[in-house]
């Protein structure tokens, strides 16, 4: 069985990106947003992103952004990966000519198959919580929701936090996991602490 992959997203701070690194993250995000309180100026993020070794990704997340901002954020940071949190379209997301992922807003009803099938484009589908202000919001959802069959890898996302990210790997096994809230002292500063004991549950549930 392959491991699961492990993002720590909503990094602001220099001494974050070195916890998520010496723990074992697989990737890091950015947040492009100005209403989020974990948004980071161009400069900032290219600063983060310049301290991160081979192999570990730098993942910007952007809501319904404008894409000559998406090229500013692109011509400084170092980014592998595009994340999308708002209405955007599979051709607005498709644009940039890299890989991207885009977040489902999960709730009952949601078709998630059609969904996927939506964004052709999309590397991987990230299953959020639908929680106001498009995502971060600490929250998990019925993960029942989540049908078989997905053409996708599934990004688990929503509220995780080293209590109950063993269960969520076991029940969903996703491709992929991925944390703001669950390991933060405060909107936007990570604890170190909670970052180990994330990644260490999501290797006991892999085995
Ligand atoms: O993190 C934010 O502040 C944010 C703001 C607006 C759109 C998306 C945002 N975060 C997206 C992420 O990938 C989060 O990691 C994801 O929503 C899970 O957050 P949490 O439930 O706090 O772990």
């Amino acid at each position: 069985m392959s491991r699961t992959r492990i993002k720590i997203c909503g990094l602001t701070r220099p001494e974050d990106v070195r916890a998520a690194v010496n723990a074992g993250a697989d990737a890091v995000g950015f947040v492009f947003y100005p209403p989020s309180p974990r948004n980071l100026s161009v400069k900032r993020a290219a600063e983060l992103a310049a301290q991160l070794p081979p192999f570990v990704s730098a993942v910007g997340l952007f809501v319904n952004p404008v894409p000559t901002f998406i090229n500013e954020v692109l011509s400084a940071v170092p980014l592998q990966l595009l994340q999308f949190h708002g209405e955007e379209t599979n051709a607005e997301c498709d644009r940039y000519r890299m890989p991207w992922i885009k977040a489902a807003r999960m709730r009952p009803g949601v078709d998630l198959l059609e969904f996927a099938l939506s964004y052709p484009g999309a590397s991987g589908i990230l299953l959020d919580a639908f929680v106001d202000g498009y995502g971060g919001g600490g929250k998990t959802f019925d993960w029942s929701l989540i049908p078989a069959g997905l053409d996708r890898p599934i990004i688990l996302s929503g509220g995780l936090a080293p209590e109950n990210v063993q269960e969520a790997v076991r029940c969903v096994r996703p491709w992929a996991v991925d944390v703001s809230s669950g390991v933060e002292a405060a909107k936007g500063i990570k604890d170190a602490d909670k970052i180990a004991a994330f990644v260490a549950g999501v290797r006991d549930a892999d085995g």
